[in-house]
């Protein structure tokens, strides 16, 4: 059988959650351009959850659970305070909080459906705690509480910063967090279904993907983008440092898609929130440097912006620290791997293909003596 690298186009599930199909990106048949101008966050991470938007009471409830769970057990922010976190990516911190975080829930390894929805709750709520803790403790400040009538968005910048945070702000958070929550079977959710599938526990789901969220050709690349920007560092910079690029077949990073053909249609939201929060900072040019480059490559190798592009420039009008980018893009994307999980645990079965084997063939052993 032919290998299709990247196992491209290949259909590996059913899953009712998220869909792309001609390009246009739809959570449970609500089109992602709706959600980002209407809905809250916790609505998202409802209707990815229960593939129905909720009721006001549903929803109430929902944000009270969330709330209620976001404190953080005082074993993790130890565990973040025991070492150097000036020379340790928050991802691989992330990453490793998470995996710690299971050993002080009592059910972390109930793999059954109504511990899997409290477990999805906790990880949910605590996500954005552990990213915001790790942030102030390595700037030598102590984690900040959440507070209860804040909504998700208003207490991850909240918990950030230690103030409460502007409405602009809120509003371009929010609608980031909604951007970014679930896109069908993207590498970290793939990740995610493929650890669930040997019945191995949800903590080791999410910790798995934000491994694979990590990475620069998948979530790591909106920091990547930031770092491309200040390299650039002027408008007039821009197109001499994409050529040089191109030169050394570097790839620029939040360009291209696995999927979209057209165009991501995230990036339309993120690239108005850039413009309007850079102009509000006084800082626009980091909005004309990101619209000169997008235009530049598209016409010159046909790539269009993927959501990490413009997310680059948003965040970093919001007064956030560059390497806290792909960990926000966890913050949101938690809500798709939990949805993806539970849907997998619903309808399980191993995930297990095969390999093209191109290595030698027999081979006669020889003692090590001999070799
Ligand atoms: C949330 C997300 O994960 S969105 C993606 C975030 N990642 C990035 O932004 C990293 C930059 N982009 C990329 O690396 C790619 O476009 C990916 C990984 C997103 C998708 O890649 P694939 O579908 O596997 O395409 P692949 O990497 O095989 O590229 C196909 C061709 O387009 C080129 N190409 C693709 N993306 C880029 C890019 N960003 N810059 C320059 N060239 C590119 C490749 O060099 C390759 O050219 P070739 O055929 O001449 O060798
Ligand atoms: O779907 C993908 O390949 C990458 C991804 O997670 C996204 O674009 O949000």
């Amino acid at each position: 059988m032919a290998v299709t690298r990247g196992l491209e186009g290949v259909i590996a599930t059913e899953s009712s959650i998220s869909s792309i199909i001609d390009d246009v990106l739809t959570y449970a048949g609500y089109n992602i351009d709706d959600l980002a101008e209407h809905s809250s966050f916790e609505e998202v991470i409802y209707l990815l959850w229960n593939n129905k938007l909720p009721t006001f009471e549903e929803l109430a409830e929902l944000k009270q659970q969330l709330n209620k769970e976001m404190r953080l057990p005082e074993g993790v922010i130890n565990h973040l305070k025991s070492y150097d976190l000036k020379s340790v990516h928050p991802m691989a911190a992330l990453r490793t909080a998470i995996s710690i975080l299971g050993l002080y829930d009592e059910e972390s390894d109930v793999v059954e459906g109504e511990a899997n929805k409290r477990k999805a709750i906790r990880i949910q709520a605590k996500l954005p705690s552990i990213v915001t803790a790790f942030a102030r403790i390595r700037n030598g400040e102590e984690p900040v509480q959440p507070k209860e009538n804040l909504s998700f968005a208003a207490n991850f910048l909240y918990m950030l910063k230690g103030k409460d945070p502007e409405d602009i702000e809120v509003e371009a958070f929010n609608k980031a967090l909604v951007l970014h929550a679930d896109h069908e079977l993207n590498a970290s959710t793939f990740t995610a279904r493929v650890c669930v599938a040997t019945l191995s526990d949800v903590y080791s789901g999410v910790t798995a993907a934000i491994g694979a969220l990590k990475g620069p050709l998948h979530g790591g690349a909106n920091e990547r983008v930031m770092q491309m920007l200040t390299e650039i560092g002027s408008e007039e910079n821009a197109i001499p440092y994409i050529d040089e690029k191109f030169q050394n077949k570097e790839k620029i990073m939040g360009m291209g898609h696995r999927v979209y053909e057209n165009g991501d249609p995230r990036a339309k939201h993120l690239r108005e929130m850039s413009k309007e929060l850079t102009k509000v900072t006084g800082q626009s040019k980091w909005y004309n440097m990101s619209i000169k480059i997008e235009d530049y490559i598209k016409e010159n190798k046909g790539l269009p912006a993927n959501v990490d592009f413009y997310s680059a420039s948003v965040y970093h009008s919001l007064g956030i620290e560059h390497d806290l980018f792909t960990p926000i893009f966890a913050v949101s994307r938690v809500s798709g791997w939990l949805a993806h999980i539970l849907e997998q645990y619903e309808n399980n079965r191993l995930i297990r293909p095969r390999a093209d084997y191109t290595g030698k063939e027999g081979q006669s052993y020889i003692p090590i003596e001999q070799r």
